[in-house]
């Protein structure tokens, strides 16, 4: 049985190929009440509300409608996909300049009306932007967020399944650090039912590869990522608001973590209602942490150029 929340709003600033596609996940899902459609292209968000709304009778009682920042004051969680994606060839760090430009009023616009909420942030690159989500809105840590390597590690399961032949439901197993170019896989843990996974060398350089590559590939061929991630934050947005205590990949603040501290990225995160409740130790082999850190420290670097 579906349990909906009373009075759960979720507000999604961006309406784009991420924004649109969650709020239509959302609304198939009917887990919550009230879905709050922000866009700098008010016509679009309007476009897009219009358009999910009929559809209503055919789905649950969400409601939906195009508004404006005033309607962040009784959301629960405000998720932000606005901004530029990539290009054909371009990083997720290409976009930093770009992105981190609108961040500042974006938060400004969300702080005015919302101090009690969670931000959860989408746009790339997502884990710097969350980190300067954390600085510019002073909420507590565990309310900003960022969907982190919860879609790689979607992805990475996804090919495991594939080459063992296993639904990937049931395969267990992790992407971290930037969800982008230094994601680190976690083959010392990937298992089924507890029991290890054994790949050659090529098996694992082919499933990292195409999970690493994933968004590139697509990117080249459609132009963007829209129904994984959308799923992806659906299931951050109902683990907060049924207080599931679900284990994702997220991407959150650490301090003294496998010796990185001060920098925002994807590792496994008890997620509940209060946001992230806890992040879990991992023990990482020897070449893992060398990566971890160095995905760290790449972020850092990005960091350290930005003014906060
Ligand atoms: N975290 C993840 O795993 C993923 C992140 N992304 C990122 O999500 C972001 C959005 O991607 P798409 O939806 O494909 O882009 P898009 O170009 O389709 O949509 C972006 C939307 O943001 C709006 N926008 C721009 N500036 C704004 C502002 N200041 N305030 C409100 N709205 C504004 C635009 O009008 C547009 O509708 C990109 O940065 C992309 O890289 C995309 C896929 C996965
Ligand atoms: C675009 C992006 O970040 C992704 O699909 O992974």
């Amino acid at each position: 049985m579906k349990t909906q929340l009373r009075s759960s709003r979720v507000v999604i600033i961006g309406t784009g190929a991420v924004g649109a596609t969650t709020a239509y996940t959302l609304l198939l899902r009917e887990r919550i009440s009230e879905l709050v459609l922000i866009d700098a292209n008010k016509e679009k968000a309007l476009g897009e509300a219009l358009d999910m709304n009929h559809g209503l009778p055919f789905t649950g009682g969400v409601k939906l409608w195009a508004g404006d920042y005033s309607d962040c004051a009784d959301a629960d969680i405000i998720v932000i996909a606005a901004g530029a994606s990539q290009r054909p060839g371009e990083t997720r760090i290409d976009l930093l300049k770009r992105n981190a430009g609108i961040f500042d009023s974006i938060i400004q616009n969300i702080v005015k009306y919302n101090n009690h909420g969670i931000i959860l942030v989408a746009t790339n690159p997502v884990d710097i932007l969350s980190y300067v989500t954390l600085k510019k809105s002073g909420f507590p840590t565990n309310r900003v967020i960022g969907s982190g390597t919860l879609l790689d590690s979607a992805r990475f399961r996804y090919l495991i399944g594939q080459n063992k032949k296993i639904n990937p439901r049931s395969i267990h197993a992790h992407i971290i650090g930037e969800h982008g170019d230094s994601e680190v896989p976690l083959w010392s843990l990937a298992n089924v039912a507890g029991i290890g996974l054994e790949f050659n060398e090529q098996e694992r350089e082919e499933i990292f590869n195409s999970t690493k590559n994933a968004a590139y590939e697509i990117i080249n061929a459609k132009g963007a990522t829209s129904y994984a991630i959308a799923l992806a934050l659906d299931r951050i947005i109902v683990s907060i608001l049924q207080n599931e205590g679900s284990v994702l990949n997220v991407s959150t603040l650490l301090t003294d973590y496998n010796g990185v501290s001060d920098v925002y990225l994807g590792v496994p995160s008890i997620v509940d209602r209060t946001g992230v409740r806890q992040v879990l130790d991992l023990q990482l082999g020897d070449a893992e942490l060398t990566q971890f850190q160095a995905s760290a420290n790449k972020l850092k670097s990005e960091i350290a150029n930005l003014e906060l």
